[in-house]
């Protein structure tokens, strides 16, 4: 597979969204036969650009607007106003055109034929996308190989596991050479070696070719091992919009440092730190994660019996909470 061209989309950005919004009108019984009408924004007002080559992390709770914002992008749906870019391209107007370029996973539904054998549905995408000989071939066999699917290709879809079916829907979403890839929970139900397999193919179609990736997740590992840059949504509004290690800090989050003492001791003292539990000789310490762990390191090796210690760093899972919890705070 080659690299793609520089950028045939808005400078080097490769999807530009500005002020995006989609409103739905629907209609809610409220007595045996009334309904009344309401409006839900999915999406209020959203802006960001990526530029070509990135892999951003889309994440936020059930009903944020995640799924919306991608079918606007896809052109599956079209937006109530603001404008949407997607290499150069606006996704409602012309989506065939924009089909060929961008390859869309959802780890939820398959994109595959579910009785035909794998191949067949490759066989079938050759043709519908009208890939160049070569160029399927080649992508078809770099995709076997790093997706581990040899064995599996004259398999009926139906009889494949959720990993391997995931595997396959992720190379069915290569073949044609997408330049943006869009992911939707493309690791979900899958077993840890499975993960680890979709993440390392992932990580390295992105540094080799220069795909711009855009990832819907739930599990934030996969935005820990992909991303450098996350945008977290809520109630269709962008909350934050930054690097990852950001998010650590706006969520005023702590890191923990555990120390084990040569024995059982009341809790240290040292100025920086706030205890959290002592079990035996280990105690769990709570210290700002902004702030350097060196001082307390100090100060707790000078005056106790300091056998071993380790950081742990904040679970970002409890910072998005976190972030929530201060933005609904009066
Ligand atoms: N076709 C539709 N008609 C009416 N309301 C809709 C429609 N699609 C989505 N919504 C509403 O828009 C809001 C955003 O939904 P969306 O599916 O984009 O969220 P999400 O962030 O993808 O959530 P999840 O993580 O659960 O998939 C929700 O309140 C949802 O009920």
């Amino acid at each position: 597979m080659s690299r793609h061209p520089e950028s045939s989309a808005d400078g080097t950005d490769h999807i530009v969204v500005d002020d995006l919004q989609k409103v739905f009108d629907v209609r809610k019984k409220t007595g045996l036969v009334r309904r009344e009408k309401h409006r839900v924004r999915a999406v209020d007002g959203i802006s960001f650009t990526v530029p070509r080559g990135e892999m951003v992390g889309y994440i936020g709770p059930n009903g944020a607007g995640k799924s919306t914002t991608i079918k606007m992008l896809t052109g599956i749906l079209t937006p109530s106003a603001g404008r949407v870019r997607v290499a150069g391209i606006e996704p409602a107007r012309d989506r065939t055109r924009l089909t060929r370029r961008i390859g869309v996973v959802f780890g939820q539904r398959t994109t595959l034929w579910w009785d035909l054998p794998l191949i067949d549905s490759y066989r079938l995408m050759h043709r519908m996308y009208r890939v160049e000989d070569r160029r399927f071939r080649e992508n078809l066999d770099r995709c076997v190989e790093l997706l581990e699917l040899g064995e599996l290709l004259d398999t009926p879809v139906r009889q494949l596991s959720l990993g391997q079916r995931m595997r396959g829907d992720i190379a069915a979403a290569l073949l044609h050479d997408p330049e943006v890839l869009y992911l939707d929970e493309p690791t979900i139900g899958l077993d840890v070696i499975s993960k680890t397999k979709v993440r390392t193919f992932l990580r390295d179609l992105n540094a080799e070719r220069g795909t711009t990736v855009l990832l819907t997740t739930h599990d934030l590992q996969d935005i820990e091992q992909l991303c450098e840059r996350v945008m977290v949504i809520d109630h269709g509004r962008l909350m934050y919009d930054g690097a990852l290690a950001g998010l650590h800090e706006i969520g005023e989050s702590e890191r923990t440092l555990v120390v084990d003492l040569a024995e059982e001791l009341p809790p240290v003292d040292a100025p920086g730190a706030r205890v959290l539990k002592v079990e035996g000789p280990r105690q769990w310490l709570a210290i700002p994660a902004a702030a350097s762990a060196a001082p307390v390191v100090t100060a707790v090796a000078s005056a106790y019996p300091l056998v071993d210690l380790s950081v742990r760093e904040p679970d970002i899972e409890a910072v998005i909470a976190k972030m929530y919890e201060d933005r609904a705070a009066p």
